[in-house]
């Protein structure tokens, strides 16, 4: 069931939002809340009930008003006059307590229940393949967590109790108001229509305007993300006034929506105020009416205005409480639409295990194609047949864009082929659990991301095996660190407990790539799969690292993506794909004697080195 489809990122001045395919109705969307809700439920219809409390005292009050008019005021009867005056003090002291314990009641659930969404979507988007992730911009996705969460918890804290304790008020008092007389509450309620009528109307136009302006400010989130993220490239090219046009335009857009919804709101609200005050001037002439005629007491019209003014805040409070509801409407679906995003890679139904791993990599007539692949395009990968034997380095060259990185993502399930079989060790990769699979499998990409934590943190990222405090832990960092000739973090600051950077931005790409290898050299896998892991080193560096790596792939299998001679030199077998096929496999030297392709790209490549 699904409230609409995955709409990836949505825009904002380049026409309306799309009408999402499949609509729920507003109560049977924000029912897909209830899983969280359900453990908050006690608190939150406690909190409900102590509200309605609250909201039958302010009634009361009319009715002990009528009591004493009629009554004690007309007879003079001080003592009851006294206990008319106690008993209106008393319910105006407990409705205001029980206000108090509303909030109390419903804040702290609340707030949990946007912990336990915020923790599930976070945990979605890390089981969402990196498909998902290609088409998703990072800014919907922060929005979504961040707004649309927040605003889903204000509306269970407040919004959807008031609005629900705010029509019962309405229906008991318009049943009191029946009470003390037909034609009083008949007037009232004929009156009310067009509040009601004018809400349902609003839903719909106002839906539209909340579900832009929220994918607007996703877009605006990315704008943000991107320009702080890629600040070195703007400013390196003067280019920071573009972008805050660019910005300005995104803020315009998104400012401009919101006038649009305020207005809305606006008018809403206006006749959220209005039609109660007109209703109640009605029910008012008839008030007046029927006590001249002696059809109702004076008591029963004094508490007739009392009851006026009880129910004027539960009825204007109506447009407000309608667009919130539309806006959590908005911010349910949005979030729901990353919930009901097909999780598509995932573990067997009946996993296998390697019982005696070998690390033997083989693809076996493996085909691929993007996801956004126009039909008529023939497969990037179309029957990649090679096999690493076990503590075999294999060295891929290909051309640019030929689809080697593609080749690397596969055997750790980035993306599932779509022909074909990876297997490890005799065992297709899909029927292993993708914990033993990615703990069997190590992959360094050639851009090296690292994370907002310690050069320790980074590099022991995939060991959660070891206790990173223990002497153990300690070997496998130095070891990993030795390898990649990343000594240069024990003269950080902190050493290896020094925090580097958001994505390592403070150390230079060769240090940062030398971090990413050696956390793949911890994971200690059994085969390593490492995207041209040495393009943004020195030339020494590189010899250093080339040398240490050597020893570390003695016996580790290997499939290494290599844009540079001495990348495939350090091969024991070089692969050539060619058209999305592997058009042969050999040693350096035979392919330069044998293969034209090969020449070919031996020949450009080393082309590019010398202009380099
Ligand atoms: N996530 C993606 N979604 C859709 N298409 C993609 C994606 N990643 C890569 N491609 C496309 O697939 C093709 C192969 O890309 P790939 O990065 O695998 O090539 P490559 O051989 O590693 O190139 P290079 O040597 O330049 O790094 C390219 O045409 C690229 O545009």
């Amino acid at each position: 069931m699904t409230v609409s489809h995955a709409v990836p990122p949505s825009s904002d001045d380049r026409g309306p939002v799309p009408e999402p395919a499949a609509r729920l109705s507003t109560p049977r969307a924000l029912a897909r809340l209830y899983p969280f809700a359900r453990p908050a439920l006690p608190r939150l219809i406690g909190g409900a009930l102590v509200g309605l409390g609250a909201a039958v005292a302010s009634l009361l009050i009319p009715l002990v008003l009528q009591w004493a008019v009629d009554g004690p005021i007309t007879t003079g009867d001080r003592v009851q006059i006294v206990w008319a005056t106690l008993a209106v003090l008393g319910l105006g002291v407990a409705e205001a307590l029980m206000v108090f314990l509303r909030r109390r009641f419903v804040l702290t659930p609340a707030a949990g229940i946007e912990l336990s969404i915020r923790r599930a979507f976070y945990d979605r988007l890390q089981r969402l393949p990196v498909a998902f992730h290609d088409r998703w911009q990072s800014g919907q996705l922060l929005s979504r967590m961040m707004q649309d969460i927040g605003t889903i918890r204000r509306w269970l804290a407040f919004g959807l109790i008031l609005l629900l304790i705010n029509i019962l008020t309405i229906v008991i008092g318009a049943a009191l108001l029946f009470r003390w007389h037909w034609a009083l509450g008949t007037v009232f309620v004929v009156c009310s229509i067009p509040v009601w009528v004018m809400g349902y109307r609003f839903e719909q136009s106002y839906g539209l305007l909340s579900r832009r302006s929220q994918d607007q400010a996703g877009d605006l989130a990315t704008a943000v993300e991107e320009s702080v993220h890629g600040i070195r490239v703007l400013k390196a090219f003067g280019r920071g006034g573009h972008a805050l046009t660019q910005f300005t335009r995104r803020a315009e857009s998104l400012r401009d929506t919101e006038l649009r919804k305020a207005r809305e709101v606006g008018a809403l609200w206006f006749w959220h105020e209005l039609v109660p005050i007109l209703a109640l001037g009605a029910c008012f002439i008839t008030g007046v009416w029927l006590t001249a005629h002696g059809l109702l007491t004076v008591g029963e019209l004094f508490a007739f205005f009392a009851m006026a003014a009880a129910l004027q805040w539960p009825m204007s409070s109506l447009g407000y409480l309608y667009s919130f509801l539309v806006d959590t409407r908005t911010a349910t679906d949005r979030v729901f639409e990353v919930f009901d995003a097909p999780v598509t890679i995932t573990d067997p139904a009946e996993p296998r295990t390697i019982a005696e791993p070998r690390g033997e990599l083989a693809f076996r007539n493996v085909r691929f194609a993007y996801p956004d692949a126009g039909a008529a395009e023939p497969d990037l990968l179309a029957g990649i047949d090679l096999v690493l034997r076990p503590g075999e380095t294999m060295a891929i060259v290909g051309a640019t864009g030929s689809g080697k990185t593609t080749l690397t993502t596969l055997p750790t399930r980035l993306f599932d082929v779509t022909g074909g079989a990876v297997e490890l060790d005799g065992v297709d990769v899909r029927e292993l659990r993708l914990s033993e699979l990615r703990r069997r499998i190590g992959v360094a990409f050639e851009e090296p991301i690292l994370f907002s934590a310690s050069v320790r943190e980074n590099v022991l990222l995939g060991r959660d095996d070891l206790d990173p405090d223990s002497p153990e832990a300690d070997a496998v960092l130095t070891q990993a660190l030795d390898v990649a000739q990343a000594g240069f973090a024990a003269e950080l600051p902190n050493g290896v407990d020094t925090e580097v950077g958001e994505e390592g931005l403070s150390l230079s790409g060769g240090q940062r790539q030398r971090l990413a290898l050696a956390r793949v050299v911890a994971a200690a896998p059994d085969v390593l799969v490492l995207d041209d892991p040495l393009s943004a080193l020195d030339v020494d560096t590189e010899a250093l690292v080339e040398a240490a790596l050597r020893r570390v792939l003695a016996d580790t299998t290997a499939l290494i993506v290599a844009h540079r001679p001495s990348t495939v030199s350090m091969a024991d077998r070089v692969a050539v794909l060619w058209e999305g096929r592997i058009e042969a496999v050999g040693t350096h030297a035979e392919l330069l004697r044998e293969n034209a392709h090969y020449r070919y790209l031996i020949a450009s490549i080393d082309a590019t080195e010398d202009r380099a």
